[in-house]
């Protein structure tokens, strides 16, 4: 199906003028179209914690907004006493979710900028912050840009892609990460056939993936977590593409929670299985998925938030893992913005970074 190329919406956005980070408000998504005007920390904090922003490279584009503005707001005069509120500012936003690494890429980032000011006076170093974040930001555009380039080589005109979550244009700085060749390829007629998975508990195959996908023109079906087993074993699958949120350096590799059944099955039904990876969301200083830690989130995403009544008994114990890790064996290859990564990727990934 041709259609018109992403039409992209910059999910994450400064405001510097009013001192303002804007967000497109992923948790109403499909159903409204809504952008928040955020001024203080603790929304900023609770936008990521809520997947308000969402998706690990729009995480840390959001962050490194969030940091800035923090010490923005700061009345310090000294370089020592401006430090100290950015380094307040930097913890206290790295405490709002642990798995995606670009959120605290993105702040090692910020504070790296920070200490190369030493001396200067706390308007210049306001004016670097939000240069590197601009940077980070723009940086991550055209990461996704050459993955989706890098992606394209391993896929052919007309196959059917199923993928998991969301790794769009709104989960990053513009056309996604394994979004980003369906997006590309659109706009070569390629006319990929996507398959998405709902991705329960939280819907976001749902109600992005699918939303993304519809608003671009792009050919796509949505289909319960369920049933990714039969769409391969029926041969409408030529290639599973997926995001990442943390790849540990022996190419083991976290995302959202049934990323690791879908490799599993791919891998029974003989069908290529990539992961897309920016550079920033590979933690060589994790050795293997084992040091990934995984986020445990409320039961009332499992019981009752998307139901007008819970759906489960009242008090139900529940097991919520945002994330789970992908072992780098189910793996065809991992995706980057410098190539495409093959076993053994302890290796091969280290390659990339050069
Ligand atoms: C392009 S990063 C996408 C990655 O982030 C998502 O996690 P969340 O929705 O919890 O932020 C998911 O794991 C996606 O694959």
């Amino acid at each position: 199906m041709m259609g018109k190329p992403v039409d992209v919406i910059q999910s994450v956005r400064l405001d510097d003028e009013n001192d303002t980070l804007i967000l497109l408000d992923q948790t109403v998504l499909p159903n409204e179209k809504n952008f928040l005007h955020l001024k203080e920390l603790k929304d900023i904090w609770e936008a990521i914690y809520h997947l308000k922003v969402r998706g690990a490279p729009a995480i840390g584009i959001a962050a490194a907004y969030g940091v800035y503005l923090g010490t923005k707001q700061s009345a310090a005069v000294s370089y020592e006493e401006l430090y100290m509120d950015f380094q307040k500012a930097k913890e206290y936003l790295a405490s709002s979710r642990p798995t995606a690494v670009n959120l605290f890429w993105a702040l090692d980032r910020m504070e790296a900028r920070f200490l190369k000011e030493e001396g200067k006076a706390a308007a210049e170093i306001k004016q670097a912050l939000k240069v590197e974040a601009e940077k980070i930001r723009a940086e991550d555009e055209k990461v996704c840009e050459s993955i989706g380039q890098h992606a394209l080589s391993v896929l052919e005109p007309g196959w059917g892609i199923l993928t998991h979550c969301n790794a769009g244009t709104i989960a990053t700085a513009k056309y996604g990460t394994a979004l980003a060749p369906i997006y590309l390829g659109q706009e070569k007629g390629y006319d990929f056939k996507v398959y998405a998975d709902e991705t329960r508990p939280l819907l976001q195959g749902a109600r992005l993936t699918a939303w993304e996908l519809e608003e671009a023109g792009v050919d796509v079906t949505l289909i319960c977590d369920n049933m990714a087993s039969i769409v391969m074993k029926e041969g409408k699958i030529q290639a599973v593409l997926v995001g990442c949120d943390r790849v540990a350096a022996n190419g083991d590799a976290a995302n959202k929670i049934g990323t690791s059944g879908v490799a599993i099955l791919a891998k029974h039904y003989k069908i290529p299985f990539y992961v897309c990876a920016p550079l920033s969301t590979v933690d060589l200083a994790c050795k293997t998925g084992d040091d990934i830690h995984i986020e445990l989130r409320d039961s009332e995403e499992i019981t009752s938030k998307w139901y007008e009544k819970p759906m489960a008994p009242e008090g139900v114990q529940t097991y919520n893992p945002a994330f789970d890790v992908t072992d780098h064996d189910l793996i065809t290859g991992i995706i980057t913005e410098n190539g495409i990564a093959y076993a053994p990727f302890t290796e091969s990934l280290s390659k990339m970074f050069k």
